[in-house]
């Protein structure tokens, strides 16, 4: 049986997480992580989630259980999850980041990690949207720099960075089939006299409104048709049923730092 600990476990994916895990055989909950601090810790981590009682306390510290845990799942803040993946390197523990908004320097500590543990780091857990980004990309090889692409993204009115981890993935995915550098071309919404658009550039649009789970189009407009590449999630737990899925295949290895397209054998 494999002991996946959660962070975040009383956060909208930690809960449904819980949910996830209890659905999977081959895993088992062992650890309910929250902040310190939080009026969650001390409580039962199946009573939090809506499945009734697990015999999993809430604990405010990762450390304090790390003994019991062979992968973390961690969907948070930044902040905490670069706290959580010290934590997993220095007690040797595989981990699954779902958190998004990761500053450059949070990602090198995700890639230096990779030389000690095993790391899945994915914006997007889903198997739909990890779909979408081969088609993005086949997309982007056969339109080429004929069209334009922007990259719009919806999502509930709690989330707190923007674009999202996906959208910006996808932008990625796009931009590394075109040679092009995102840091160079991105063009984050648009104001006023704004000029006439650039075609190199690669543009996103954000939409934060009531409790839209996730929802990401890419628009590659050409003169006379354009296509348009969408996804939309219409429940939390087909990204956890991923980062299960993603925890389960990261313990059979030794290190290194691994996204959903390894976990689905999308890669090549
Ligand atoms: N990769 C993917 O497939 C997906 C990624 N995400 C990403 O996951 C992240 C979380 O999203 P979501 O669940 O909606 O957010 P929530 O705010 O609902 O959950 C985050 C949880 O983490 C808790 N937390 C904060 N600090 C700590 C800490 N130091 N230790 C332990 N727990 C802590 C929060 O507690 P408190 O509220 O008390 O501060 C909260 O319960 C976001 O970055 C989001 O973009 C979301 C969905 C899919
Ligand atoms: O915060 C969310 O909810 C989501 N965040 C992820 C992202 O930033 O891409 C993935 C998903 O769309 C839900």
């Amino acid at each position: 049986m494999i002991r996946i600990g959660v962070t975040g476990a009383g956060g909208r994916m930690g809960k449904t997480l819980v949910e996830a895990i209890q659905q999977t055989d081959g895993v088992e909950l062992s650890a309910a992580i929250e902040r310190a601090g939080s009026s969650l810790v001390g409580t039962d981590a199946g009573e939090l989630a809506g499945i009734g009682k697990l015999g999993v306390t809430v604990v405010n510290d990762l450390a304090s259980v790390a003994g019991e845990i062979d992968v973390v799942i961690d969907f948070t803040l930044p902040e905490p999850t670069e706290r959580h993946l010290a934590i997993c390197r220095q007690a040797g523990i595989r981990i699954v980041i779902g958190t998004t908004g990761l500053d450059d320097a949070q990602k090198q500590a995700v890639a230096d990690a990779g030389g000690d543990i095993g790391v899945v780091f994915a914006p997007n857990m889903s198997v739909g949207v990890n779909l979408s980004l081969k088609l993005l990309e086949m997309t982007a090889r056969v339109l080429g720099d004929e069209v334009d692409i922007e990259v719009i993204e919806a999502h509930h009115r709690h989330k707190v960075d923007a674009p999202s981890g996906t959208a910006l993935r996808m932008g990625e995915v796009i931009a590394d089939t075109l040679g092009r550098d995102l840091k160079e071309c991105a063009v984050y919404g648009r104001e006023g006299r704004t000029g006439e658009r650039d075609r190199k550039t690669i543009g996103f649009e954000t939409i934060r409104a009531g409790d839209i789970v996730g929802e990401h189009t890419v628009m590659f407009a050409g003169l006379g048709e354009r296509v348009e590449i969408t996804h939309k999630a219409s429940s939390r737990m087909t990204f956890a049923q991923g980062a299960v899925r993603a925890a389960k295949w990261i313990m059979e290895a030794d290190h290194g730092v691994f996204d959903m397209q390894d976990v689905l054998g999308l890669k090549g």
